[in-house]
């Protein structure tokens, strides 16, 4: 495959990846792109192939995890793939582009804002994590995402600040991620409007500085929980949950034809 891919390093957030393009008029089997993932993926947390779709400049993505399985979405990852389609083929503004949770739209400026997948409650969780009861949601946006919110302080072992908690809850999560077959996300309220998140990705198998799909999760929940016009349309055009995570900031946009996140990528 040498010198028929181009590859190149991003990073979103914090979540980093490789974007692989295949530099020749064929597609890839699903074995070798796993192969290619193992091959390039280093240090990384997974790979974006750019891939042609129908006429013109248009453009598929289909992402992998740095394990070498495909994954259906990847919220920061498509921040990256729009960006990537601006710096190659000077694709800037209004896009759309195929996933495989069907197409979506991507604002691409100096930021880029790309629409997520709708994101679907499953079903509750109720967790008990070294006697500190836990109610949380399983919320599908393209991928599973386990959605805890943090906020009790004591247990009988001791006084938690919420800090602490979210640092020791986090341990957890790796069986978390096993029983449900889903990313784990804890979030805490910082200020109205403000969540932190932070998420342990299946098929990274680690914590990563951030996940957008993750982020999206957490901010639509508190949403849902917090403002009541959004309980019953979902669609108050212009509210905006703002989330830090360790790798930044990033926003989840509250707009009439769907949610949008937004935040920084950079080339490395
Ligand atoms: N980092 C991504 C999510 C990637 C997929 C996830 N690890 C899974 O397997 O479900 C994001 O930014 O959304």
């Amino acid at each position: 495959m040498d010198g028929i891919l181009r590859i190149s390093p991003y990073t979103a957030t914090g979540n980093t990846f490789v974007v692989v393009e295949l530099l020749r008029e064929s597609a890839l089997t699903d074995e070798e792109k796993s192969q290619i993932v193992i091959d390039v993926v280093g240090e990384r947390d997974g790979v974006i192939f750019v891939e042609r779709s129908g006429e013109g400049l248009s453009f598929r993505m289909d992402y992998f995890n740095r394990d070498g399985r495909r994954a259906a979405f990847c919220g920061n990852g498509a921040r990256v793939f729009a960006r990537y389609l601006r710096d190659k083929y000077g694709l800037f503004g209004d896009l759309r582009f195929e996933t495989s949770v069907g197409f979506l739209h991507a604002i691409v400026g100096e930021e880029v804002k790309v629409e997520m997948p709708r994101p679907r409650i499953d079903r509750e969780i109720m967790e008990v994590l070294d006697d500190v009861p836990l109610v949380g949601k399983l919320v599908i946006v393209g991928v599973p995402h386990l959605t805890f919110k943090v906020t009790h302080k004591v247990t009988y072992e001791r006084v938690w600040t919420e800090e602490d908690l979210f640092e020791h809850l986090m341990k957890y999560a790796p069986e978390l991620r096993r029983k449900y077959d889903a990313n784990v996300n804890f979030y805490r309220v910082l200020a109205t409007g403000h969540i932190k998140v932070r998420t342990y990705e299946r098929g990274v198998e680690r914590e990563t500085f951030s996940c957008g799909s993750g982020v999206t999760a957490c901010a639509y929940v508190y949403a849902m929980e917090n403002v009541s016009s959004l309980n019953h349309s979902e669609t108050r055009n212009g509210y905006v949950v703002h989330v830090t995570t360790r790798g930044g900031l990033l926003k989840v946009h509250f707009e009439t034809d769907g949610l949008y996140l937004s935040g920084g990528v950079v080339n490395e």
